[in-house]
């Protein structure tokens, strides 16, 4: 068995991680850590975990004992792995990094965006952005990958048919998005409170969201030509799921749209490009690495609608993350995420 590290796992996608991995053929997570609850094991603080996680105990994050690991996860706020990575790549260890540390390649946006200096410039730039439904050869020769945010995975996957094959008005692109409240962690906020999230709906981030620099970084790679994005993301009363309309121009109004997506996620394991006239629902993949993807006309004939559903904590987040650590290891990119979505 691979030995892997999770650095973060009381939060969601840690948890996500654990759930996944257990199910893995080929992978055993051998060190977990929390700062908090060091010395417990994990199927204390998750009990749904009883019997999955043998006497796997959180450990303090500490980059000696983590080097006994292959591999290591960083489920982390942003700032932690870029604090440890430099060290543990040194000594061989391959690092998926599921926070924002190392997915933008500017490192003036980095600081924009995220209020900190990054504090390894060099190690960012041999970093691979984690969607191997664009980067797969590079991810699987990566040492370190960024593994993407949850609403940047939907809105690239959705748009990249449209802008990879230039039928669009790339300047003109609106994304539409909601999450369920498990986007914003479990740490305790007021905001995510049952009080306040639930049974209402509401916008936010619409001057600016840090996954907007993300997702223009992602759209100008396929684009021939400048990208301009408006993003609306919204704050819905689920626990999980990404619901994502996304908007374009058509330069050409007779172009199959359909047969369009279908030829281009050809084979892809994780991507499923619903049947004509479709609307997915994010119940639809509720535990699963899953993307569904349904592409419309509106009655104008002129503007493509698209419609993605991921869940966030697994395609938005920790199954992607394990389908990047496959390819970098050199495994079939499916191990352990074959599980069928949860619905109802
Ligand atoms: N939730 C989601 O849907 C998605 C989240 N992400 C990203 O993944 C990362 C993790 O998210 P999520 O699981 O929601 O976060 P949580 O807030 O739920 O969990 C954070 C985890 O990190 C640990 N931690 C916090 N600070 C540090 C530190 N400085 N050094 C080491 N460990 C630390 C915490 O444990 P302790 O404090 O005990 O050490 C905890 O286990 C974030 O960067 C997030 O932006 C990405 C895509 C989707
Ligand atoms: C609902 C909600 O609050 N979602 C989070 C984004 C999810 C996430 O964790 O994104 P990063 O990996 O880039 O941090 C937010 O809008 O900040």
């Amino acid at each position: 068995m691979i030995k892997v590290g999770i650095v973060g796992g009381t939060g969601y996608t840690g948890a996500e991680l654990l759930r996944l991995l257990a199910q893995h053929p080929q992978v055993q997570v051998t060190k977990l850590t929390s700062r908090k609850e060091a010395g417990l094991r994990a199927d204390q603080h998750f009990p749904h975990l009883r019997g999955y996680t043998g006497d796997l105990t959180f450990s303090v994050p500490d980059v000696d004992s983590l080097s006994d690991c292959q591999a290591v996860f960083f489920a982390t706020p942003h700032g932690a792995c870029m604090a440890m990575a430099p060290e543990l790549v040194a000594r061989g260890v391959k690092i998926v990094d599921l926070s924002a540390d190392f997915r933008l390649q500017d490192t003036a946006e980095f600081k924009r965006w995220y209020g900190m200096d990054h504090s390894c410039p060099d190690l960012l730039a041999e970093a691979v952005y984690g969607l191997p439904e664009v980067n797969r050869v590079d991810i699987s020769r990566a040492r370190i990958v960024g593994n993407p945010g949850c609403y940047p995975t939907s809105v690239q996957l959705g748009f990249l048919p449209l802008l990879e094959a230039g039928l669009v008005d790339a300047e003109h692109l609106i994304a539409d998005c909601k999450s369920g409240v498990s986007g914003a962690g479990r740490e305790a906020r007021i905001g995510s409170l049952f009080g306040e999230a639930a049974d209402t709906m509401k916008a936010y981030g619409i001057p600016g969201h840090r996954h907007w620099p993300e997702i223009t970084q992602g759209l100008r790679r396929m684009s021939d030509t400048p990208v301009s994005l408006v993003f609306s993301p919204h704050l819905t009363p689920m626990i999980r799921g990404i619901h994502s309309t996304l908007y374009a121009r058509l330069k050409d109004p007779s172009v199959d749209l359909q047969a369009l997506y279908e030829s281009r996620y050809r084979g892809e394991p994780f991507v499923d490009v619903m049947p004509a006239g479709e609307h997915p629902e994010t119940r639809s993949v509720r535990g699963s690495n899953r993307c569904r993807i349904a592409v419309h006309k509106a009655p104008d004939g002129k503007t493509a609608v698209v419609l993605v559903v991921i869940d966030n904590l697994v395609k938005g987040a920790s199954g992607q993350a394990i389908q990047n650590l496959n390819l970098m290891l050199g495994l079939d990119e499916s191990l352990g995420l074959d599980a069928p979505p949860l619905s109802p």
